[in-house]
């Protein structure tokens, strides 16, 4: 989800975070922005006292480190990223601009200077714009930064060394982490608590809105008119430009460009997102990378036996998406990819091809039987192996456990003694709503094939003697009494007609004064 609509201008750029701080990949993956990592090079030695004040360095540092990737990109692929965000974050005290830390020593000597007193966090944001043209690189830098202040309590000694010894302040601008132990150690902070952390969101949304939308309309078409920033020329063939990104574009045509394809250009990226993702499914990439030590292209390559270039952009694509992490022992899985898309756990189909593209439906021709839980994923018996039912039925029930307890709670059904779930399948919603209603009996009715399965699939949580299965076809025969039918999955994707039929049978199967559910499982949708 994109709250801040300005971050989809950047969906369609390629976007370089260039910094190794986890912190500041969570911050922007939390906000929806899709980019690579690339960690800077940039030695952070800049001299202190030639800037007229803490921040100026930080920002300073911030850009060099954004320039130092936009080039060592340019060099290495001749075609540098879009965008490079580069961000530095320091701590000033009495005067003194506090890093991070050494070694002990010199945490206890920073944490000491902070005990008792407030002091400022900048954090320094370089915005880079790039553009190879004939070889050359082309960057226009935007950059900011943004103070928080943040007083500490009192630290005794023992408390000081209790925390240096914890480990935690040593990847940390002023030897304390606010989001975790440290914060044990703040009493009051005075604005942007993500600045503290590494990156200051609220105002990078507003600067790229700035940068987007010069003239204050949230418009998806490049903007008219000029708006210089600060940059300043490079050596080494590289240019920087006043104009923005997209003005610069309206500028050397001089015409009005025709709207942009947003909707359109969206669409694209997630058929290619979908399909990078089903691949590194089908590959089992996050199954090879799961709990292990990070793996390096070439090995995972080796490993899977691909091609070392291709399995390296793959990679790439997951760490961009969010499924991988990089650094530079190699790729990891994020806790998203160990969770949710390793084959145990997997809410994907295994066809290698997204939900709802596969073809045919309903109830096909030669005696073969559709299961009417999912009517385009467990499909014909005969057209699928073993193995691919079983795959089908994994994902199914992994994503209606996803699912389950935020269905079973968006209505208030505590005065029902009975519901009955309609292709319920393994009864992963089921148990979800027997948990939540202790005295609500439910029956999961679903074609036999797919029952023949159910126990080979634990529920959150245990199995309960208030969940019961029946097996049944809900086009043939009768459906069992209820009090509440949950028609959640059975509704999809039937033709009109269908969809009559099924909900003419259920409402017939009605007592007066019952009621039925059906919820959208793609959005999540609940309505009655
Ligand atoms: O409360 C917190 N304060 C600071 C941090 C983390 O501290 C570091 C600051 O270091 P820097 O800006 O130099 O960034 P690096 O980690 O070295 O990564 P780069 O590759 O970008 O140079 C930063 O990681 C903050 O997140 C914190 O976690 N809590």
């Amino acid at each position: 989800m994109v709250l801040c609509p300005v971050i989809r201008k950047l969906l369609h750029k390629r976007v370089v975070l260039a910094s190794a701080s986890p912190r500041r990949q969570e911050i922007l993956r939390q906000a929806g922005l899709r980019f690579e990592v690339v960690p800077s090079r940039f030695k952070e030695t800049l001299p202190k006292a030639s800037f007229p004040t803490p921040p100026a360095y930080a920002v300073e540092t911030a850009k060099q480190k954004a320039l130092e990737v936009a080039r060592r990109m340019h060099q290495k692929d001749l075609r540098a990223p879009d965008v490079v965000i580069g961000a530095d974050t320091i701590v000033a005290v009495g005067g003194l601009i506090l890093e991070k830390p050494v070694d002990k020593q010199d945490a206890y000597s920073m944490l000491s200077r902070l005990s008792g007193k407030e002091h400022s966090v900048f954090t320094g944001v370089a915005i880079v714009h790039c553009c190879s043209r004939d070889g050359r690189l082309d960057t226009d830098v935007s950059e900011f930064y943004e103070e928080t202040r943040v007083q500490f309590s009192e630290l005794s000694e023992e408390l000081l060394w209790e925390y240096i010894d914890s480990g935690e302040p040593m990847d940390k601008a002023g030897g304390y982490g606010i989001q975790a132990l440290g914060g044990m150690l703040v009493e009051q902070v005075h604005g942007d608590f993500l600045n503290v952390v590494g990156f200051p969101l609220n105002r990078f949304c507003k600067k790229l809105a700035e940068l987007y939308y010069p003239s204050g309309r949230e418009d998806p078409r490049p903007a008219q008119s000029h708006q210089g920033r600060g940059g300043r020329a490079e050596d080494g063939g590289e240019r920087t430009q006043a104009a923005g990104p997209e003005e610069a574009v309206s500028n050397r045509t001089g015409h009005s460009p025709p709207p942009f394809p947003t909707g359109l250009l969206e669409l694209v990226d997630s058929f290619k997102a979908s399909k990078a993702l089903f691949t590194a499914c089908k590959l089992k990439v996050f199954d090879l990378l799961k709990d292990g030590a990070p793996l390096k292209a070439v090995d995972v390559a080796g490993k899977l036996g691909t091609s070392a270039c291709g399995t390296g952009r793959l990679l790439d694509a997951c760490v961009a998406l969010g499924f991988l992490q990089k650094t530079d022992r190699g790729y990891s899985n994020t806790e998203t990819a160990n969770l949710h898309l390793t084959s145990d756990g997997r809410v994907l189909p295994p066809t290698g091809r997204p939900r709802g593209m596969s073809v045919g439906r309903g109830r096909a021709g030669h005696g073969v039987r559709v299961c009417l839980s999912d009517p385009l994923l467990f499909q014909a018996s005969c057209a699928h192996s073993e193995e691919t039912r079983l795959g089908l039925l994994r994902a199914m029930h992994s994503l209606a456990k996803l699912t389950a307890r935020h269905v079973a709670t968006a209505f208030d059904l505590s005065r029902f003694a009975s519901a009955c779930d309609l292709g319920g399948c393994t009864g992963a919603l089921a148990h979800a709503l027997a948990r939540e209603y202790p005295r609500l009996r439910v029956t999961v009715f679903d074609l036999p094939e797919v029952l023949q399965h159910v126990a080979g699939f634990q529920p959150d949580g245990p199995r309960t003697e208030q969940v019961s299965f029946l097996p049944g076809d809900i086009f043939e025969d009768s459906l069992p009494e209820a009090d509440l039918y949950v028609v959640s999955r059975i509704l999809r994707d039937w033709p009109d007609g269908k969809v009559h039929e099924l909900l003419s049978r259920v409402a017939r199967a009605c007592k007066p004064g019952e009621a039925t559910a059906s919820t959208s499982l793609l959005q999540n949708l609940i309505f009655v």
